[in-house]
């Protein structure tokens, strides 16, 4: 039986038991629950803090599980990332107060606070900057530099409402884009159920970002229309009841949607139609 780590809290928890009912697994109802079995699946829900995942997998005593980039990077354990997973986007960057500094290697003999202190030592280490000190925070990180305590905090930016209320701005390079993963140990063999949960997934994050494009072409339109329209391995061409037009339908990328649709009209197509995708299974 798969042993699957969930986030139970945070910005994380929702989607991905979100994620994981649309990949047709059993998911808890009651947020007091800790273990839920799916044994129609083969597998077995761990409800975990988002930041003890990684620690998990690393030790084996869960097979894989769900967190975030940043999270399994900060946490030096030796899972690795097997799927990114498309959601829970973020960026970790240094902030100071505005209009102050404008570069990483002013961070040098400053004080850094963060609840990523591992991530943060490493990547100021890799820069060649050495900062007077990583202060460990829980969160909230945002007041440590009018508290006193740090002159430059390193945390997750996402719309940077939270900075700008205290006041604060970005500088430098992002140190890195996180987003939600799929992770596993890094030297056990691959386990067992892994391969189906892993199309599941992958199903659902297809599904997500391509849609089902159909529409009506002359027939010696058809070569200029599929070319916009590719598809993954190639698209149906299906003949119409009048034989001067053929039918196509293919898979189209959801942000590509319009633009795909105005270059087919200009090349003469008709009646375009655009489909959501339930599941798939490439
Ligand atoms: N707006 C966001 N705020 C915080 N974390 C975010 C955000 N968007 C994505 N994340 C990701 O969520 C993970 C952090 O989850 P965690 O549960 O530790 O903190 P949280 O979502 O801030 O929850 P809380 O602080 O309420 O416990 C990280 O991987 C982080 O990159
Ligand atoms: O760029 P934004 O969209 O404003 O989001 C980023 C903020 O959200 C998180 O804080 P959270 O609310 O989880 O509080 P915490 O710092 O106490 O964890 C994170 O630590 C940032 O402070
Ligand atoms: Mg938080």
């Amino acid at each position: 039986m798969l042993r699957i780590a969930v986030p139970n809290k945070g910005s994380l928890s929702e989607p991905a038991v979100d994620m994981l009912r649309e990949a047709g697994y059993r998911q808890r109802r009651d947020a007091r629950e800790l273990v839920l079995p799916d044994p129609d699946n083969d597998v077995e829900f761990f409800y975990l803090r988002p930041r003890d995942v990684a620690v998990y997998v690393g030790a084996g005593t869960v097979d894989v599980g769900i967190t975030g980039r940043d999270l399994l990077l900060d946490s030096g354990s030796p899972a690795v990332e097997h799927l990114p997973l498309a959601f829970g986007r973020s960026t970790f960057r240094f902030a100071t107060t505005a209009g102050t500094l404008t570069d990483v290697a002013q961070v040098a003999r400053r004080r850094v606070a963060t609840s990523y202190p591992v991530l943060v030592a490493q990547h100021l280490r890799d820069q060649g900057v050495e900062p007077a000190a990583v202060v460990r925070l829980d969160g909230a990180v945002e007041s440590a530099i009018r508290l006193g305590v740090a002159d430059v905090i390193a945390d997750v930016v996402e719309t940077g409402t939270t900075l700008r209320a205290a006041g604060l701005e970005t500088f430098g390079e992002p140190i890195l884009r996180s987003e939600a993963v799929l992770i596993r140990h890094a030297s056990a063999e691959e386990p067992p159920g892994l391969d189906v949960l892993t199309r599941r997934l992958q199903g659902v994050l297809t599904a997500h970002e391509y849609v089902l494009m159909d529409y009506d072409v002359p027939l010696e339109l058809v070569e200029a229309a599929v070319a916009i329209t590719p598809g993954l391995e190639s698209p149906t061409v299906s003949p119409l009841h009048n034989r001067e037009w053929a039918a196509v339908r293919a898979m189209v990328r959801r942000d590509q949607t319009n633009r795909v649709m105005d270059a087919l009209y200009d090349v003469g197509a008709r009646a375009i139609l655009v489909t959501s995708i339930h599941a798939c299974r490439l």
